[in-house]
């Protein structure tokens, strides 16, 4: 869906427009796309955090229709830790700055080698991700 994420500071960023390969109702993103957005945009924030971690829940609020050919933006932090319990939140604006949609997740921070139980190879990149992870 051509999401594109940026880390800047400790906020991460990015811009997406859905076309009607994420079309729910006609005109209007699919709430699974647009969580799919929400749920990549705060899991960008764990290199931010430099801790490996997985979803372990998602709560969307979807305030407005999300339409289709209009281009939104969407923004992650993280609002607290609590052990291995990270606590982020995302929204996607559209281009009159309206908060479409928000979500507020749990992500749990886990070892490399959670992400090993799939049989693939880990990018090269995530060596060494975590080691200096807090808690
Ligand atoms: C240095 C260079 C760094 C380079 C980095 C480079 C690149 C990285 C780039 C970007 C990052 C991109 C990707 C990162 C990879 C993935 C993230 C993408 C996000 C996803 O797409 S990921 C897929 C969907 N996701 C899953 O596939 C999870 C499946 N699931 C599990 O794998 C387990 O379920 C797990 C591990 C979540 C927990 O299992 P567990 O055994 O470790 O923990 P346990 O159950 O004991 O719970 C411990 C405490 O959490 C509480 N708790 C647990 N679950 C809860 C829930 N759902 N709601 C509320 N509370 C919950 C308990 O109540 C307890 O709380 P308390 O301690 O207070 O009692």
């Amino acid at each position: 869906m051509g999401l594109r994420l940026r880390v800047d500071g400790d906020v991460v960023r990015g811009e997406v427009t859905f076309d009607r390969r994420q079309q729910g109702a006609p005109g209007i993103a699919h709430g699974g796309a647009v969580t799919t957005v929400l749920d990549d945009a705060v899991a960008s924030l764990l290199v931010v955090l430099e801790t490996p971690a997985v979803t372990a829940n998602i709560h969307v609020d979807f305030r407005a229709p999300t339409l289709l050919h209009h281009p939104m933006t969407v923004e992650a932090r993280a609002t607290g830790r609590d052990g291995r319990k990270l606590h982020l939140t995302a929204r996607l604006l559209d281009e009159r700055a309206t908060v479409v949609a928000e979500a507020q997740a749990l992500f749990l921070a886990v070892d490399l080698e959670h992400f090993a139980k799939g049989g693939e190879a880990l990018p090269e990149a995530w060596s060494g991700w975590g080691a200096n992870a807090p808690g």
